[in-house]
């Protein structure tokens, strides 16, 4: 392959893409592609496949081999300094001899954090920081603030009409937006570790929370329900195609917790049941995204106990109207429009008809 002008960008988004091949197999660790180029010509590639195996440098390294001695290595983080599941991509780099690494950005990583581009600049290798960082910070931002925080990246995803109701006033939501945005939620599924619910989803809709015409892994699914007033029949219940956690309080429904785990999903009694209970559980399970995909009162709760940083808000252009349709987020207590909380970074979409708004409820 013939090298392009401003190579570090173009070899940058390579990584980047390389990276992308790892989504939903690497939590707990970071999305990461790594290139090696020489005399204007790739020369080694690879990317992070899954915790506990090789790091990305180390996979572009075997293939570069003998030839990466002065070659440049692009890698979209720090590479990292620390014996963890896998020895130190620093020494690696410097036993191949490389002569030059650039990084996307630098890893948030308490253990790694600036160590590995020190590593490397005392061993005489030139460094270069931070090139295409905004679009690596963007594909790492759940890793980032899951190491950052001691808890999961939470996103909220909703579809409402131009009047903000989720559904009908008798409930029905079949559907709100058009078939490319449920399509793109299939996406954003595969690339999270969890789909999170609570009970009212299960009985309303009766959800597969599985991705569908995409290629990926089906996120782990998630239902939070306090009484267990559950179906004992539901697709959710189909461990086959994808695990299922049922989050309940003590003691609620025992005849139903049987029968869902003789089905095969968990069951886990919590007293009280919270959102940020059940986030501190999916953190402990290594988990660094959670899709949040439930109505309004769940919604707030989540909000409210600081477990979502993303919205992902699909609006349609359509009017359902009526006083009793239920809208994206329930009681957030806040009395003044002055007190809603603002969304930072945001951008907005056309997905056909529909647009979809997305933004950050803090700085991550
Ligand atoms: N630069 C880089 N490349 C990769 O491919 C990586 N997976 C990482 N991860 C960093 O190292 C930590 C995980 O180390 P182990 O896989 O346990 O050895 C992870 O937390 C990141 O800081 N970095
Ligand atoms: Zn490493």
């Amino acid at each position: 392959m013939i090298i392009p002008d401003n190579v570090d960008q173009q070899m940058m988004q390579r990584c980047l893409t390389l990276a992308r091949q790892g989504l939903g197999y690497t939590s707990p660790n970071p999305l990461v592609g790594a290139v090696i180029v020489k005399d204007g010509k790739i020369i080694g590639e690879g990317f992070h496949p899954k915790a506990g195996e090789p790091h990305a440098e180390v996979f572009a390294l075997r293939e570069a081999g003998e030839k990466a001695v002065g070659g440049t290595v692009y890698v979209n983080l720090e590479p990292c300094n620390h014996y963890g599941r896998t020895p130190p991509c620093t020494e690696a780099l410097i036993s191949a001899k490389v002569a030059r690494v650039v990084v996307g950005m630098v890893d948030p990583n308490p253990l790694v954090s600036g160590k590995g581009i020190a590593r490397l600049q005392e061993a005489g290798i030139e460094v270069t920081v931070g090139v295409e960082e905004a679009a690596c910070l963007r594909l790492n931002e759940a890793f980032c603030h899951r190491i950052l925080n001691n808890q999961p990246f939470g996103i909220l995803k909703y579809a409402m009409t131009l009047d903000g109701k989720i559904s009908s006033s008798t409930g029905h939501s079949a559907w709100v937006t058009g078939t490319k945005s449920r399509q793109l939620v299939h996406q954003i599924r595969a690339g999270c570790d969890a789909v999170i619910v609570g009970g009212n989803t299960v009985r309303r809709d009766n959800p597969h929370l599985t991705i569908h015409q995409v290629t990926g892994v089906n996120p782990l699914r998630v239902v939070m329900s306090r009484n267990l007033h559950l179906p004992e029949e539901a697709n959710l219940w189909n461990v086959d195609i994808a695990p299922t956690i049922v989050f309940t309080e003590w003691g609620n429904n025992p005849s139903l917790q049987t029968k869902l785990r003789d089905k095969g999903v968990e069951v886990i009694e919590l007293s009280p049941l919270t959102p940020s209970q059940v986030m501190d559980i999916l953190y402990e399970r290594q988990l660094c995204s959670v899709l949040w995909e439930c109505g309004g009162v769940l919604g707030a709760e989540a909000i409210t106990q600081r477990v979502i940083q993303k919205i992902m808000a699909f609006i349609a252009p359509k009017i359902i109207g009526g006083f009793s349709a239920a809208s994206p987020v329930g009681d957030l207590g806040l009395d003044k429009m002055s007190d809603a909380l603002p969304l930072q970074n945001v951008s907005f979409r056309q997905v056909e008809r529909d647009i979809l708004v997305e933004g950050y409820l803090e700085a991550i």
